[in-house]
């Protein structure tokens, strides 16, 4: 084929040729650009697959000759017709050529020439594209072949590869074949073992069967030892109750006449032991003489060690602080502890605490706080205990009158959820919807004094007061209706099985219980059955009026608007009313009655005392002008009109809200030197989980773990370093001055405590007290008769009743102003 190239067109083509080979040669031996030039081969390789028929040179040149044979058979065919008409046809006389004929025919053959120079470069031009296509095909194809050479060897290597494990294979199976067959005829020499341990096995189990049976046997005789120990158990059983029926009835009379003949001679009795702690007394000072020179020498106890920091008061040598204690706080003084810690407060030189040993009666002792910053830190949220400190064991005592789960002593998560659900029953909002009851209650309570103002009795006020607050907490807390205002003495509710009876009585034993150690009452087997008494009472009566409640609620669902509910069904809203529930809720509405009747009564009567000293007190009267003063301005000039201007949608929320600042302020002032209640939370022990804690007493820090912190609103609320030098005196004016009451410090006032765990009634009691406030100021004049008081003063001093009450229910002569 290269025949028919032009030798120059021949000579390029040889010249690429080679030097693609040398490209494909440089490609083949290059092992990192393999895969790539492979790619590359393959695609010049389908390139040349996909080529269309090349135009080979034969074709070509028999167009050209095609070409040349036309025009050379034009001339021909001239040529011919020439000759025809040169046969044919006569000659013709030759024509002479000339010039321009010669001209004309050189110009036909350059032109000619030149067709043929075209023809000869296009015939090279595709002679160039076919052999460069001839070209890659080749070096395809060779590519290819190597790739091919490349694919035999490795596979080449394979079969070597296979070849050579297999034999290894074969050495191997042949190696343990010979060691398996080593092995197998060496077990033959384990043959005498095999035999031994078989024997072995065959005793063993004979023993084995022997044991089955000799535990049979055991068994056998168990069941019958069981079975007359069960017999015995019985017998004694039988014998044990007999016998604790006789005892029982024998104490049973026993008892029934002793009690009968204490509670006939209780005096007698309580007076011979005065005599005879009396002459103890006596002889204990013999021995102090003696004794007390001696133990200042001796080492204090490592309790005493460890609160060394803490002001104490001084000590007996064998009483500790109990001697000074007893002579402070008796119960037989008929004032509350407060005085006589005020008296040890005073004599220590007002320190911001102090401890009050009660070794070796009581291994816990207390710490006495007359310092805001010091109660904080026992009611304010701490890292270990997130809702403060936890209440004092001292509250158990409590358990009878305000039941086993209440909200008052339960702790942590149990305690969360009861103020959660109860939270919503106190809120302002909720309670001024329900303020038209406490002014209608009020309206009876007012007419009450009203009444005996007109007869002129002196009555203990503490009488009305707490039937007021009784009425009002009943018809908050359950919707129930006691009607304690209206009820004579003696009948329904308050007889002497009635509910009101139960919940007085209930309060004066606990009281008595927490009066100090009362040796006649605390063995009175008539007070610890009254007490089992009254407590059922109160529990069923109310848990029957709960029951009642709820189902009536369940018959008419969704009847009742939630503003106007009461505080339990809105804190039963939602829940299944299982006994359970209902006996928890029942110790929830005690708990209510019990923190909320008696203090808020306390609050009404010494707030009507303070509006007593008007009658002989200068200053007091310029107190209660500027108190009537702003009544008249709010409710109206009516002596009587404030409850009717309350009673109007909307006016107790506005009027009681903030347009009665110096009646807030009045209230304020009563509740801080009148502290109706307190608390008392413990310090767990230090361990491993509770680290040691101390609080700044007068400079040191003071270990107080393992003390009970008693927050003593009374010292607290007349610290002269808080509240100035007249820090004892009432004076409202205080309260509506804003540089004082910026620069008091948090927690200064905290007749409520305060953290947490403060009073959720707080609202209710300071609702109480504006509508009451409102109601009497202008139309009633207070008269306090009978107690002279402390010290010859015309004052009324508070006692214990478990919370902290005026010493003679506050007796009054009530006068209607002209
Ligand atoms: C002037 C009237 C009141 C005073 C001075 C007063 C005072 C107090 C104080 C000092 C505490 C804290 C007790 C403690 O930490 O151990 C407390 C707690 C409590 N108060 Fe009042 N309270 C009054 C009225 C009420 C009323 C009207 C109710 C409800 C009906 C009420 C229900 C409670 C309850 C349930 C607690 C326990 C709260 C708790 O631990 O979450 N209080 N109150």
């Amino acid at each position: 084929m290269t025949d028919f190239i032009p030798s120059r067109v021949r000579s390029d083509l040889g010249h690429q040729k080679r030097s693609s080979r040398h490209a494909v040669s440089r490609r083949l031996r290059s092992g990192t650009e393999g895969h790539h030039h492979r790619h590359h081969a393959k695609e010049t390789v389908q390139s040349a697959i996909d080529l269309k028929p090349p135009i080979t040179f034969d074709h070509i040149l028999r167009r050209d000759k095609k070409d040349s044979d036309s025009s050379r058979r034009g001339s021909s065919t001239a040529q011919q017709q020439l000759d025809n008409n040169t046969n044919n046809v006569p000659p013709v006389p030759e024509k002479p050529i000339k010039p321009e004929d010669v001209a004309k025919a050189k110009k036909e053959n350059e032109r000619r020439e030149e067709d043929l120079k075209e023809s000869l470069k296009s015939v090279e031009e595709v002679g160039m594209s076919s052999t460069r296509q001839l070209d890659d095909t080749y070096y395809a194809i060779l590519e290819k072949a190597s790739m091919l050479r490349s694919t035999v060897s490795s596979l080449q290597q394979l079969a070597d590869e296979s070849q050579r494990m297999q034999s290894t294979f074969q050495e191997d199976t042949e190696k343990l074949e010979k060691d398996t067959e080593q092995s197998v005829q060496s077990l033959g020499q384990f043959e005498p073992q095999e035999k031994r341990i078989n024997e072995l096995v065959s005793k063993l189990e004979d023993a084995r069967g022997r044991t089955n049976e000799l535990n049979d046997q055991l068994e056998s005789a168990r069941l019958r030892v069981e079975a007359y120990e069960g017999r015995e158990n019985e017998k004694v059983a039988r014998r044990r109750v007999r016998l604790n029926i006789t005892w029982a009835t024998l104490l049973g009379v026993l008892m029934l006449v002793v009690s009968v003949l204490l509670a006939k001679n209780r005096r007698a009795v309580g007076k011979q032991l005065d005599g005879v702690s009396q002459r103890l007394v006596g002889l204990a000072d013999v021995v102090d003489d003696v004794v007390a020179p001696i133990s200042t020498r001796l080492r204090p106890s490592p309790m005493r060690q460890k609160y060394h920091d803490i002001p104490s008061l001084p000590r007996h040598w064998a009483f500790g602080n109990l001697k000074i204690i007893g002579e402070k706080c008796n119960p037989r003084a008929g004032r509350h502890p407060d005085y006589g810690f005020e008296e040890i407060w005073n004599d220590l030189d007002r320190p911001a605490a102090f401890m009050v040993d009660l070794a070796p009666v009581d291994k816990r002792s207390f710490l006495v706080v007359a310092e805001p910053s010091i109660a904080e830190s026992a009611t304010q949220p701490g890292d270990k205990f997130k809702y403060s400190l936890p209440k004092s064991d001292t509250m158990q005592a409590l358990k009878p009158l305000i039941g086993k789960e209440s909200i008052i002593t339960a702790e942590a998560e149990e305690w969360r959820n009861l103020r959660k659900r109860f939270n919503k029953g106190f809120a302002p909002a909720h309670l001024h919807n329900l303020s038209p009851l406490i002014i209608s209650k009020t309206e009876i309570f007012v007419k009450r004094i009203q009444d005996a103002a007109e007869t002129g009795a002196v009555v203990p006020l503490k009488d009305f007061a707490q039937d007021l607050t009784t009425d009002i907490i009943t018809q908050l807390a359950i919707e129930k209706d006691f009607e304690s205002q209206s009820i004579p003495e003696g009948q329904s509710h308050k007889s002497s099985s009635g509910i009101l009876t139960a919940s007085r009585i209930l309060s004066t034993l606990i009281a008595t219980q927490g009066q100090g150690f009362d040796p006649v009452g605390f063995f009175d087997p008539v007070r610890r059955f009254k007490q089992w008494y009254y407590e059922r009472l109160f529990d069923r009566e109310l848990y029957s009026v709960l029951e009642k409640k709820l189902k009536q609620e369940q018959l008419q669902p969704k009847k009742r608007d939630v503003s106007t509910k009461a505080i339990v069904q809105l804190a039963l809203a939602d829940m299944e009313p299982t006994p359970a529930l209902l006996w928890n809720t029942v110790a929830q509405i005690k708990s209510f009655l019990f923190a909320g009747q008696d203090t808020t009564a306390t609050m009404i009567q010494w707030l009507c005392y303070e509006l007593s000293k008007a009658n002989h007190n200068p200053r007091n009267q310029e107190i209660l002008k500027k108190l009537e003063d702003e009544h008249n301005a709010v409710f109206g000039s009516g002596a009587f009109s404030a409850l009717e201007i309350l009673r109007k949608p909307g006016q107790a929320e506005e009027l009681l809200g903030s347009k009665i600042p110096y009646t807030t302020a009045f209230i304020r002032e009563t509740l801080r030197l009148h502290p109706p209640a307190g608390t008392a939370r413990i310090v767990p022990d230090a361990d491993e989980s509770n680290p040691p804690v101390s609080v700044n007493i007068e400079g040191r820090d003071a270990r107080i773990d393992g003390l009970r912190v008693y927050n003593c609103q009374w010292l607290i609320h007349r610290n002269k370093k808080i509240w100035g030098p007249d820090a004892d005196v009432f004076n409202p004016d205080r309260w509506l001055d804003e540089d004082f009451i910026s620069k008091l410090p948090p927690g200064a006032w905290r007749p409520f405590e305060r953290g947490p765990r403060n009073c959720i009634g707080q609202e209710l009691a300071l609702l109480e007290g504006k509508v009451v406030m409102a109601a009497v100021t202008r139309g009633l004049r207070f008269e306090k008769v009978g107690n002279t008081g402390l010290n010859g003063e015309k004052e009324v001093w508070g006692v214990a009743n478990v919370t902290t009450v005026p010493v003679d229910g506050m007796t009054m002569r009530f006068h209607l102003k002209a």
